[in-house]
């Protein structure tokens, strides 16, 4: 099965959250990580039962690689640990990694991410070293199964530096948005998407509905909800009737326990969490989804 309609099914079943597990050590209660002798231990064992609380009601799962490269090769095993787990589970893998290099360098991304060790089921990468930077990675689309998720426009006050520039009388991100498309046309699955996605940040609406209606074959990352202030009603706006993206929440979702302030549940708070997250976003897209 092409891992779009993988995406597209487990969206439908169990809701539009991706959970972010951007797990800093920090995040870990203390009599948790006191029974692990490493810090990469104490969070592949935070990461599992966050995934085992949420497995039913989240989407997909994203791994941030930063929080894990951060701990060195001890982070590396519980990434690696994280990743064979959800593969386990069968949940939807992304991984967070937005590689982006010369053709070369890229073969050797995607083998790294997409068979091994590091295994996952789609990748983010940065395209703006152009599209050389990215098809190397389409053959583990079209032999593997495999899927990525390209920067288009992103959450960060910044995407306004680059991303906004006009060329031809459209944005930046408006052309990138295209060249996303068009790669991932050969590849659309029985839902009417591709595995070749975009990640649109929900931290602004304001373009949505030409976004949405430029990119109707492509699935959408949408980082940014909660944390980094994007609204419910702006995420709607890219959802399209519920379907055709994913909502990530990292830090909204694994520091969901220091509001009810025990420690001892913080599984449970994330799983709450999901499914508040989900009820908010349901209810603004039956108002602003179209
Ligand atoms: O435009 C982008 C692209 C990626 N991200 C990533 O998503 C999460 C957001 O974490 P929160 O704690 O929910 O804010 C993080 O891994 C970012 O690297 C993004 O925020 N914006």
């Amino acid at each position: 099965m092409c891992i779009a309609d993988k995406l597209y099914e487990s969206v439908a079943a169990r809701g539009p959250i991706c959970v972010g597990l951007d797990t800093d050590i920090s995040y870990v209660p203390q009599w948790l990580a006191a029974q692990y002798q490493t810090p990469g231990e104490a969070v592949f064992a935070f990461n599992r039962q966050i995934i085992d609380a949420t497995a039913d009601v989240a989407g997909c799962f994203k791994v941030q690689i930063a929080y894990y490269e951060s701990l060195g090769l001890d982070g590396l095993r519980a990434y690696k640990d994280t990743l064979a787990y959800l593969r386990e589970r069968e949940l939807v893998a992304i991984a967070d990694v937005k590689r982006g290099d010369i053709a070369k360098t890229a073969e050797m991304y995607a083998k790294a991410h997409f068979t091994g060790d590091f295994e996952a089921d789609f990748v983010t990468l940065s395209p703006y070293m152009g599209l050389d930077s990215v098809t190397p990675y389409l053959p583990y689309v079209e032999q593997s199964g495999k899927g990525l998720f390209i920067l288009v426009r992103t959450s960060n006050p910044g995407r306004e530096d680059f991303q906004y520039l006009q060329s031809e009388g459209e944005p930046l991100y408006d052309i990138v948005g295209k060249k996303v498309q068009e790669l991932g046309k050969p590849y659309i699955g029985t839902y009417g998407y591709s595995p070749v996605g975009a990640v649109i940040g929900g931290t602004s609406s304001l373009e949505a509905e030409t976004i949405r209606a430029a990119l109707d074959s492509t699935f959408f990352l949408i980082p940014g909800y909660g944390a980094q202030g994007g609204k419910a009603e702006d995420i709607a706006r890219y959802l399209c009737r519920g379907n055709g993206g994913v909502v990530n929440s990292s830090r909204g979702v694994l520091l969901a326990y220091k509001k009810d302030g025990d420690e001892r549940q913080f599984a449970e708070a994330s799983r709450k969490e999901v499914l508040r997250a989900r009820e908010e976003i349901a209810s603004a897209c039956s108002v602003y989804g179209k």
